[in-house]
């Protein structure tokens, strides 16, 4: 295991951000962390850099040289272009000469920056930051790659490199870290971890959380308990946690927005019982 958190709870204040969060990150594979937000999501990844330190529990990760880290901030210098943020960047982990070089240009062009690469940050669009963001967390070839919501303003298309770039990393032997709010990136992990509140609401492959969800969730143009009830598409979607429908609705198999949803429905609805 490249990287463990073992019962991690963080407070800020009276604020619980974490609460007994235990997460494994094996080498070689994609693990996406999805909540919403204020779920504990940057909490926790900061916890693997050592920028928030635990209350309770442990951390276990490489040193601060193996560790790739794009934070949720702009992740790159404004007044510097794309290729000399990526030199920077790799002159500080030690990169040089032709090494450095192969790297950024391979960089560059998995990232789809060609085009920008004499540009300066500040004048990249969102999407374009993000990406040079992630190419300069893993230009030294870390073998804990952690991504605070890379994909967050990438347009559709984009997020296509970004991917690619990340299951390269993956397949190169990094084991990988991401938060995200896309729910369908996160089903391509390896991976999930769903976090509401600070706390897990389930973990594991895609096939072990669908396969873990208990109740049952119905589809009509309107519910009968709007509580328990979110929009998707032209209907609404009703969760029966009970797994006994109380309408003759016809039920739906949960994909994971679905899965998502009903679990942070239950947790608030026995958070404020
Ligand atoms: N430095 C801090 N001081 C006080 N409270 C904090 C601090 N950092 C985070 N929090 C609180 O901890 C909780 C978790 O925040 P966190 O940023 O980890 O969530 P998140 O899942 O990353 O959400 P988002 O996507 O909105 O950033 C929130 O309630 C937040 O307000």
């Amino acid at each position: 295991m490249i990287a463990r958190a073992r019962s991690v709870t963080v407070r800020f204040g009276a604020r619980t951000a974490l609460d007994d969060v235990s997460v494994d990150v094996p080498a070689g594979q994609v693990v996406a962390l999805v909540g919403g937000d204020g779920a504990g999501k940057s909490t926790l990844l900061r916890t693997f850099v050592g920028a928030v330190i635990p209350d309770s529990g442990t951390v276990a990760a490489p040193g601060k040289h193996e560790i790739g880290f794009l934070s949720a901030g702009p992740g790159s210098w404004a007044a510097l272009t794309v290729r000399q943020n990526l030199d920077f960047v790799g002159g500080i982990y030690g990169l040089a000469g032709a090494e450095l070089e192969d790297r950024r240009e391979r960089l560059i062009d998995g990232s789809g920056l060609r085009v920008a690469a004499d540009r300066l940050a500040s004048a990249l669009s969102g999407g374009m930051r993000r990406k040079l963001g992630a190419a300069m967390a893993m230009i030294h070839r870390p073998s804990l790659l952690i991504l605070d919501e890379p994909s967050t303003g990438v347009d559709p298309v984009s997020r296509i490199d970004l991917w690619r770039m990340i299951s390269e990393a993956a397949a190169d032997g990094a084991a990988v870290l991401m938060s995200t709010t896309y729910l369908d990136e996160a089903e391509r992990a390896a991976d999930l971890v769903v976090l509401d509140g600070g706390r897990i609401l389930t973990q594991g492959s895609y096939d072990d959380v669908r396969a873990g969800f208990t109740g049952v969730i119905t589809a009509a143009a309107s519910p009968t308990r709007p509580q328990w009830s979110w929009r998707r598409g032209r209907q609404r979607h009703e969760y029966w946690p009970d797994g006994r429908p109380d309408v003759d609705a016809p039920t739906v198999t949960p994909d994971l927005e679905d899965i998502v949803i009903a679990l942070s429905m239950t947790r608030r609805q026995e958070a404020t019982a």
